[in-house]
């Protein structure tokens, strides 16, 4: 169960999986008017909500396929972190990457969230890191 506050309270819908395999739920935009983003224009697009992770977890904000295929939008920042210490309102950085204009409106579901565990840890400082195959060979190294 994590926590989770809802901005408006008349329409108390929590974000939900779309299907019983869906990896994320589905934010909506919670707006008063639309926002019209111009090509290559982004904005902050309030959720409306305020949740509570439970240590040890992170919350990714992610685009939707559907979204960035038909449309060129996209999470700016994806995938965005949201902390588990963080009990502000959830928003969406989105990014018009087509030519065209592209209307948000209320409600609309304009990204997904998904729940991650993370590790934390501790820093060993040393002088050699282990040797292996690959080395410092990288960004195309093994070929196309
Ligand atoms: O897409 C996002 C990304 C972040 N946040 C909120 C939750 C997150 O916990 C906080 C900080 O995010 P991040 O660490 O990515 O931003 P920062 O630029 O490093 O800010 P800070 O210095 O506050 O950590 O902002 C969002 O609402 N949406
Ligand atoms: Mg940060």
């Amino acid at each position: 169960m994590i926590k989770i506050k809802l901005v408006n309270r008349s329409n108390n819908e929590v974000p939900e999986f779309a299907t019983e395999g869906s990896a994320g739920v589905d934010l909506r935009a919670f707006l008063k008017q639309s926002v019209r983003l111009k090509p290559l224009e982004r904005a902050m697009v309030p959720t409306g909500l305020f949740i509570e992770l439970p240590k040890g977890t992170e919350a990714q904000i992610r685009p939707r396929s559907g979204l960035a295929a038909k449309s060129g939008i996209t999470v700016l920042n994806s995938p965005g972190t949201i902390d588990s210490d963080y009990r502000g309102e959830i928003k969406v950085i989105l990014v018009n990457l087509s030519n065209d204009e592209f209307e948000i409106n209320n409600g609309d579901r304009i990204c997904q969230m998904v729940i991650h565990r993370y590790e934390t840890f501790e820093w060993d400082t040393v002088e050699e890191l282990t040797e292996t195959i690959r080395g410092e060979g990288g960004f195309g190294h093994t070929g196309v």
